[in-house]
């Protein structure tokens, strides 16, 4: 249901092979022209004192804790989340057991050109001169029938696992909307329809084997997701980076266990753009840190509409500062116009 409703919106930007097919990058002793990117001379800190807050769910501030890191970062790390550590454990090593497959093998389960499921490079792509240090693996439900391509006799324990984190994921990206809602004074009544019964999800796997220069490549290029919020599990090696205004790139660093949670744009434009849709992106490292991360996007499906809540509006005085649109009018504009996408939509 999810990929076809995808794949409508997709159909109108079908994507060209040589946006679709990776590198095969063990193959490669150098970083190829067709990879190399201007060196990002944007300010990068690593400093301690900058870092997105992290909120234990068990706390009793935890509601007013998350309001606060949306509206002052757009993201924030969760502790106590419910989610087994053996589970992600296990996301990791399956992670690790697709992206080490021979590229021959990968590429027997390619996205389709107007797809959203299979394996391939960064959908973002077309919009950079340069390509990414990067391949990922999407899945919307049962990534069944690419993993028989992908392990014909042995794929059981893949599905099992990207099942089980799907489904884990789904309930605690529901607790978090539901804290995020309130921490604006919002109920689920104040909804206009039933918007939050019509979950799309989407479980992306991200490979970036380690590079020979990363200081000219370039993992997953600066964006923000079209998502409701993004949990990401990522490995021990850091890479994740966010923007924010006046300290310019700032890095996520790993905790074991903790998950990251970004604000996306559709969160950002029910919140009137109290909450930022945090621009991010992930960086490469050398020798031996191949890092690997697992973003689940968890959104709002098909025909509804998103609009800034009026109940917010009422208790702000504030106007809309965006009109309102299906999902599938702001896919589809994100897919042609990408960093626009929410200036286009602007009132
Ligand atoms: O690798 C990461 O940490 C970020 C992944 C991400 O931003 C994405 O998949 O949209
Ligand atoms: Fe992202």
């Amino acid at each position: 249901m999810t990929t076809t409703f995808f794949s409508e919106a997709y159909r109108e930007t079908p994507i060209h092979l040589r946006h679709i097919i990776p590198l095969d990058f063990h193959s490669v002793p150098t970083v190829p022209d067709s990879h190399v990117w201007p060196k990002s001379d944007a300010f990068s800190s690593d400093d301690d004192r900058f870092s997105i807050p992290i909120v234990d769910l068990n706390d009793p501030d935890a509601v007013k804790l998350i309001g606060h890191a949306c509206e002052t970062w757009g993201a924030f790390q969760v502790i106590n989340h419910g989610i087994p550590l053996n589970l992600l454990d296990d996301m990791e090593s399956e992670t690790r057991r697709l992206f080490s497959l021979p590229a021959q093998q990968k590429m027997k389960a390619l996205r389709e050109p107007a797809g959203i499921a299979g394996y391939g490079i960064a959908r973002i792509s077309p919009f950079f001169p340069k390509y990414m240090w990067h391949e990922g693996f999407t899945m919307s439900g049962s990534p069944v029938d690419h993993a028989r391509a992908l392990w014909p006799n042995d794929n059981a324990r893949f599905c099992d696992v990207m099942e089980s984190y799907q489904k884990k994921m789904k309930v605690l990206a529901e607790q978090l909307t539901h804290m995020i809602l309130k921490s604006l004074d919002i109920s689920e009544q104040d909804l206009n329809s039933d918007i939050l019964g019509l979950p799309y999800t989407v479980l992306q796997l991200n490979s970036y084997p380690s590079c020979p220069d990363p200081n000219r490549a370039m993992g997953l290029a600066p964006h923000t997701d079209t998502s409701l919020l993004t949990i990401v599990h990522q490995s021990a090696i850091t890479g994740l980076q966010l923007f924010k205004e006046g300290l310019g790139w700032v890095s996520v660093q790993p905790i074991t266990g903790a998950l990251v949670v970004n604000v996306g744009d559709l969160l950002h434009i029910f919140s009137n753009a109290r909450f930022p849709s945090v621009l991010h992106r992930a960086v490469v490292n050398r020798d031996r840190f191949h890092r690997f991360s697992m973003a689940y996007f968890y959104g709002i499906s098909t025909d509804c509409n998103v609009s800034p809540l009026p109940k917010l509006l009422n208790i702000s005085g504030q106007t809309p500062r965006y009109r309102s649109v299906t999902v599938k009018e702001y896919v589809v504009i994100k897919s042609k116009s990408f960093d626009e996408a929410l200036s286009l939509i602007r009132i």
